[in-house]
């Protein structure tokens, strides 16, 4: 669905993006994570022919998004910024607006689908910075794209808008449509997409699904363990798993190989006719791998 090769683009003195690959495949969710600065953004705008490229090639649905604008328009949804609707503007008049750019009917269906027909005669400033993310999204859909695209969709939201826009893009990727996004929500990365780039200095330096991504790391799995009667002393190794130490009544290991060190562990607690009290495993975090790969393309 997107094909980019070597993507480059400066702003005066400075490279925004600096030789950039990327590929997305047909129907996932893939998410475009790093630091500030890193050009997640201006990889989109040249992408969504906002921006022209100094060098390299972008392909979306096969097209040039410079040269080909007008039939890109087909295949492409594109969330707003905030600052892109006029603040008096009514939701009804904003998706007609937009309907009426993409050449389409006005979509009943899509106001009924994420149940905003209470909003439509209110004015864009009335709205809530949900409601807001909501109706930017309504409107990206209206053209019924191949591709969505998505710059940090649920920033700012709370617990709840979050999940309703997670749930949203779920169901808008289930029925098909690719999903390309740019966030800095690890949690958001993890349980949204199939796939993700870090991108770091205007590069992609990691690739790959949010496990892979996460298993490459230096981490290793935490083992925590309570046991009734404390039977296994500390300070000893236990198979796959390395003793760390012990507090508050737990035992810690970490381990590569888990679940070889859980049923190992496990065993010396029934042999030792002791029960266990409280099992934890904490898998290295998207987060602490992000960290990782950050800071050493910095380095
Ligand atoms: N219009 C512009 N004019 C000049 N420099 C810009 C412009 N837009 C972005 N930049 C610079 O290009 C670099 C990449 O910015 P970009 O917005 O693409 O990064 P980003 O990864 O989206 O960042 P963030 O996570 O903070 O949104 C930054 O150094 C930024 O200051």
């Amino acid at each position: 669905m997107v094909a980019i090769r070597a993507l480059t683009k400066r702003y005066g003195a400075v490279t925004a993006v600096d030789g950039l690959d990327l590929e997305v495949r047909r129907g996932e969710v893939f998410g475009l994570l790093g630091p500030n600065g890193a050009g997640k953004t201006t990889t989109l705008e040249c992408l969504e022919g906002l921006r022209t490229a100094d060098s390299g090639t972008v392909l979306v649905a096969g097209l040039d998004p410079r040269r080909d604008e007008r039939e890109l328009r087909r295949h492409l949804g594109v969330q707003l910024q905030s600052t892109s609707l006029p603040d008096s503007i009514r939701v009804g008049e904003a998706i007609r607006l937009v309907s009426a750019w993409h050449r389409v009917p006005y979509k009943v269906g899509l106001v009924e689908r994420f149940t905003i027909g209470a909003l439509m005669r209110r004015e864009y400033r009335q709205l809530s910075g949900g409601q807001k993310r909501l109706v930017h999204l309504v409107l990206a859909l209206v053209g019924d794209p191949e591709l969505l695209v998505l710059d940090e969709p649920t920033a700012g939201l709370d617990v709840q808008g979050r999940a309703r826009l997670h749930d949203e893009i779920r169901s808008i990727s289930e029925q098909g449509v690719t999903v390309l996004l740019a966030t800095h929500d690890m949690a958001e990365a993890e349980q949204l997409c199939d796939r993700i780039a870090i991108i770091v200095r205007g590069r992609v330096v990691v690739c790959g699904t949010p496990q892979e991504v996460t298993a490459a790391g230096h981490s290793e799995t935490r083992i925590l363990l309570r046991t009734a009667n404390g039977s296994l002393l500390p300070g000893s190794d236990v198979g796959a798993a390395h003793f760390v130490g012990a507090e508050n009544g737990y035992l810690e290991w970490t381990s590569r190989e888990v679940a070889e060190a859980v049923t190992e562990i496990l065993a010396r607690v029934q042999r030792a006719g002791d029960v266990v009290d409280d099992l934890r495993v904490a898998r290295p975090s998207l987060e602490q791998r992000f960290l990782e790969v950050v800071t050493e393309a910095q380095q």
